[in-house]
């Protein structure tokens, strides 16, 4: 049966990363048990333009009967201070669809070792298991004239389903060891965040539970990735030390992620934004969307063997020389696409 992906480019270099990620799922087609319909969806900033609204009723309904979303990037300078913005529409979609948790893989290159920000790591290997749908990202907000507050809200329910989501993650890997981050010195979310991450590990004796304070974890991430195997932490703290472990990788470029929640269906993403300062120029690093489309097709289609194709093809890639600007290069985002797809 055909199988439908929702795709939305959104804005900046979302569309050039996302023509690069299909034409690599295209150039899998033989390889593939299923066939896929594309149906492209406006989302963002464009969705914005053309229907004053970033998730258009037409967009969120594709999704939801979607078999699996693709999503590029969006947002753009241009909305800053705006009343609608295309910031808005993404949390919407991740609510609507219930996606809860976010898998952010970290994976260290050979290659690009010595072209990363971080020098010389090595063996490291953890997920960040970001939750999705809580936290301060959905607490009130309120912006007067000389004082703003944002509620930070979590409820025992939200914690525990992404703590599960966690340990489950954890048992599969050969480490089985998650390191739930928190700020239970001062704020109260985290202390029940605590709670019941001592609870839920009652009921996962096979894997170790450690806790780490967001601080201090933020600078454990530079000096010992290695100790990390999953790491499970609130939404906003999963957004910052996220950005700051594609570091070790080389490139916020290179950072896929999968979004999932009760009902079953995906989203694919890489982490990085619209990168409105070199949109529109062919020179964006395509990794972060084309690894995310193997994440796609070995989570949401369980066509493992071209997922690993396509990582294995991306590693022979930077290991046969190709850099994109972000890496120091001067390969474009076309020519790194090509030079991946004739690795396959
Ligand atoms: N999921 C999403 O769609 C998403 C994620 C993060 C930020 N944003 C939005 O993107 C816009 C820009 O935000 P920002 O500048 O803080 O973050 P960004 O991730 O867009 O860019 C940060 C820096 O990394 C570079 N970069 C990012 N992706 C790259 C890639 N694939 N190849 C090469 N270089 C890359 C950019 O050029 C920039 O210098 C904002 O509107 C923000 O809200 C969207
Ligand atoms: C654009 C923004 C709302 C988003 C987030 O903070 O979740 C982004 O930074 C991300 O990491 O997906
Ligand atoms: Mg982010």
């Amino acid at each position: 049966m055909t199988k439908k992906i929702v795709t939305l480019s959104g804005d900046g270099i979302g569309p050039e990363i996302m023509e690069a990620g299909l034409e690599v799922l295209s150039a899998l087609t033989e390889c593939l048990n299923e066939t896929y319909d594309i149906e492209a969806h406006d989302f963002g900033g464009i969705a914005i333009d053309h229907f004053n609204t970033p998730l258009p009723e037409s967009t969120l309904d594709a999704a939801k009967n979607a078999d699996a979303v693709l999503l590029a990037a969006i947002g753009h300078p241009k909305y800053n201070g705006a009343k609608v913005r295309p910031e808005q529409g993404l949390l919407q979609l991740r609510k609507a669809l219930g996606l809860y948790a976010n898998v952010r893989p970290l994976k260290i290159y050979e290659e690009l070792k010595n072209f990363a920000p971080i020098k010389n790591v090595s063996e490291v290997d953890f997920v960040v298991i970001r939750e999705l749908t809580g936290g301060i990202y959905f607490g009130a907000h309120e912006l007067e004239e000389t004082k703003a507050r944002d509620i930070n809200d979590y409820s025992a329910e939200e914690i525990k389903r992404i703590m599960i989501f966690a340990f489950e993650t954890a048992r599969k890997r050969s480490r089985k060891h998650v390191t739930s981050v928190d700020k239970q010195n001062v704020l109260a979310t985290s202390k029940l965040w605590r709670k019941i991450a001592d609870e839920v590990a009652q009921d996962y004796p096979d894997v170790t539970l450690e806790h780490q304070l967001v601080d201090s974890c933020a600078m454990l991430l530079i000096t010992n990735p290695q100790k990390f195997d999953v790491i499970v932490t609130e939404n906003l703290f999963g957004d910052i030390l996220t950005d700051e472990a594609s570091s070790l990788a080389g490139t916020l470029g290179v950072m896929p992620s999968s979004s999932h929640g009760e009902s079953g269906l995906a989203l694919y993403e890489p982490i990085h934004g619209s990168a409105p300062d070199i949109a529109g120029q062919g020179i964006a690093n395509p990794v972060g969307m084309i690894l995310s489309v193997a994440m796609m097709l070995r989570e949401s289609f369980n066509e493992s063997a071209a997922a690993q194709k396509i990582e294995d093809a991306v590693e022979k890639t930077f290991r046969d020389g190709y850099r994109t600007k972000d890496l120091g290069g001067t390969t474009t985002t076309q020519a790194l696409t090509k030079a991946i797809i004739a690795r396959l």
